[in-house]
C-alpha cells in the first residue's frame, strides 16, 4: 500500500505501527516538477473505418524445418568391469514447418520473412532420447495457393516427381545426401496435383505475366522453376512445407553387453542429425468469396458491402477510396451466410494489368457469382450503359475469359439522384448492353439506393442468395 505523505500520514502511520503491514510513505510533490517534464501520454488513436493491418495477397518466403538433434555417444561402465556399455539416446526430430487455412486470417503478413521450426534436442546417456522439435504452425488466410520456388540448386525431376538437389559443393542444407526428398504428404499432394492441374500451371503462367514483363521467355522459364504445392481453399486445409530433420542415433543402438564394440566411426556418424527441409515459397492470395462487386471507381461497391453487411470499408466520394480487397458477410435470418468481396474499382484496360487489374481480378476469380454496380447518375459524368459494356469487356478478357461464363446480377446504384419516370428506359438500355455483352443474369436490373435511402436493397439480397443457391445446385448436379 502507498500513502502520500502528508499532515493525516503521520497520524496514519501511528494507526499502523502496530499492524503486520509493510507501508511505505512517499512524497509525491517531490515528483511535480519531474511530472512536468514529461512527454504527454499518449492519446487514444480516433476511430478510423480503415483496417489497422496492411493487407498482403502475395508474398515470399523462406521455410526451414528444425535440424533434428545430435545422438548421444555416452557410454557407461558395465558390470564386467573390462566392457563399455553403449547407453546413448537418439535425438528429437526436428521440428516441421505446416501451413494451416485460417478463416480468421485476412492478410499474409508475417514479422519475419524466414520461417524456422524449432530444433530436436540432443539425446543424452541413460538412454535418454531427446524431445522432438515442435512443429510450426503458420496461419495463412483461406484462399492461399502455395508454390515452392526452385532454388537454384535445385532441379524438378518429372519421371520420379520430386525435388532434387543437384548441388555437389558444401551445401549446409543438405550435408549428407545430395538428393532430398519431398516430405510424404507434400509428395503426394503432388501425386494428385501436378499430373491432373497441368491447366492450373498455364494459368499461372498468364498471371505471372505482369511480375517482370520484359522477357516472356524469362518469366515462362521462371514459372517452370516453381511448383504448386497445395490450395489452401478451405478452413483447416493444410500442407507441409518443410520437414523437420531426422535425428541422429544414440549409441545405444548398439546393444547389450555381450556384444561386439561399435566401431566408434560408424558411431559417430550414426549420431550426426539431418538438417530440415528448406524451401523457397511464394504464397499467393485468391479471396473465397460468393459474390464479387465489379464497378468504375466511385460507383457505391463498398457502400453497397456497408449497407449489406457489417463490413466497414471506407466510403468517400474520391476513386480509389478502396485500395485493396475486402470481405464482408451478408447474414440472412434462418442463418444462410454470403460472403461479398468489394475489390477496388476497375478501369478501362483492367485485364491487361491497368490500375493494378491483374491484381483486383485476381480476387473474384474464385467467386460463385459477379455483382456488376454501376452509377446510374453519372455523378462523375460517366455513363452507366457504357460502363457495363465496359466492365463486360474487360471482365471477358482477362485470363481465358471464363469468369464470362459466371452468372451475374447487375445494379443500377444511386437511383436517389434520378427521377422515377427516367427509370424504365435507362433500365431497358441497361438490360440491352449487358445482353450484347453476353452477360449471364436471369434477373431484371435492380435499382437500388446503396449510400442514402437503402432503396431496393431487400430484393437484391434476396436475388444475391438465389443467385449463390442456384451456382450451388450447379455445381452438385455436375
Ligand atoms: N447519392 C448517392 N450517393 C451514393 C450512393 N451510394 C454511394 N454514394 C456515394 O458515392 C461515393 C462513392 O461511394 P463508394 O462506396 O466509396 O464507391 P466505391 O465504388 O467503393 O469506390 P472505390 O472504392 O473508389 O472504387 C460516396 O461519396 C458515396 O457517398 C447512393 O445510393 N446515392
Ligand atoms: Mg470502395
Amino acid at each position: 500500500m502507498v500513502f502520500p505523505l502528508n499532515s493525516t500520514g503521520i497520524v496514519l502511520r501511528r494507526c499502523l505501527a502496530h499492524t503486520k503491514l509493510y507501508v511505505r510513505y512517499i512524497d509525491t510533490s517531490a515528483f511535480d516538477d519531474v511530472k512536468k517534464t514529461l512527454p504527454p501520454p499518449p492519446q487514444p488513436k480516433s476511430k478510423s473505418s480503415k483496417p489497422s493491418y496492411r493487407f498482403v495477397d502475395r508474398t515470399r518466403v523462406r521455410v526451414a524445418g528444425g535440424m533434428g538433434g545430435k545422438g548421444s555417444l555416452s557410454m557407461k561402465p558395465s558390470r564386467k568391469r573390462y566392457k563399455l556399455r553403449p547407453d546413448g539416446g537418439h535425438g528429437g526430430n526436428g521440428g516441421s514447418v505446416i501451413l494451416v487455412a485460417d478463416p480468421n486470417e485476412q492478410s499474409l503478413r508475417w514479422s519475419h520473412p524466414h520461417l524456422q521450426a524449432e530444433k530436436g534436442s540432443n539425446g543424452d546417456s541413460q538412454d535418454c532420447h531427446g524431445r522432438n522439435g515442435e512443429n510450426l504452425i503458420v496461419r495463412v488466410p483461406c484462399g492461399v495457393l502455395v508454390k515452392r520456388v526452385l532454388n537454384h540448386g535445385e532441379v524438378w525431376d518429372e519421371d520420379r516427381e520430386m525435388v532434387l538437389n543437384s548441388r555437389t559443393d558444401d551445401s549446409p542444407l543438405y550435408e549428407s545426401e545430395d538428393k532430398v526428398e519431398v516430405s510424404r504428404e507434400v509428395q503426394a499432394l503432388l501425386d494428385a496435383m501436378i499430373h491432373t492441374d497441368d491447366n492450373d500451371l498455364e494459368d499461372a503462367d498468364d498471371e505471372e505475366e505482369d511480375w517482370d514483363s520484359d522477357d516472356d521467355n524469362a518469366d515462362i522459364q521462371k514459372e517452370r522453376d516453381r511448383i504448386i504445392l497445395a490450395d489452401l481453399d478451405k478452413p483447416g486445409a493444410h500442407v507441409m512445407v518443410a520437414r523437420g530433420g531426422r535425428g541422429g542415433l544414440g549409441s545405444s543402438i548398439y546393444g547389450g553387453e555381450s556384444g561386439p564394440m561399435p566401431d566408434p566411426r560408424e558411431m559417430i556418424a550414426k549420431s550426426k542429425p539431418q538438417p530440415g527441409e528448406v524451401a523457397f515459397l511464394e504464397l499467393e492470395l485468391k479471396l473465397i468469396a460468393d459474390i464479387g462487386l465489379v464497378g468504375f471507381p466511385n460507383a457505391g461497391k463498398s457502400s453497397l458491402l456497408r449497407a449489406m453487411s457489417r463490413a466497414t470499408p471506407e466510403v468517400a466520394p474520391y476513386p480509389f477510396t478502396t485500395l485493396h480487397p475486402i470481405l464482408g458477410s451478408v447474414d440472412y435470418r434462418d442463418g444462410i451466410r454470403i460472403r461479398v468481396a468489394d475489390i477496388p474499382g476497375l478501369i478501362d484496360g483492367a485485364s491487361e494489368g491497368r490500375g493494378k487489374g491483374f491484381d483486383f481480378l485476381r480476387h473474384i476469380e474464385r467467386t460463385k457469382a459477379l455483382l456488376y454496380i454501376v452509377d446510374a447518375a453519372g455523378v462523375d459524368f460517366r455513363d452507366p450503359v457504357e460502363d457495363i459494356r465496359v466492365l463486360a469487356n474487360e471482365i471477358a478478357s482477362y485470363g481465358d475469359g471464363a469468369m464470362m461464363d459466371r452468372r451475374a446480377l447487375i445494379v443500377a446504384n444511386k437511383i436517389d439522384l434520378l427521377t422515377e419516370e427516367s427509370l424504365p428506359e435507362l433500365k431497358y438500355a441497361i438490360s440491352q448492353a449487358a445482353k450484347d455483352m453476353g452477360i449471364l443474369t436471369d434477373h431484371e436490373i435492380f435499382a437500388i439506393s446503396a449510400g442514402v435511402t437503402g432503396t431496393g436493397l431487400s430484393s437484391l439480397s434476396k436475388a444475391m442468395r438465389e443467385i449463390v443457391a442456384f451456382v450451388d445446385e450447379e455445381k452438385d448436379l455436375w
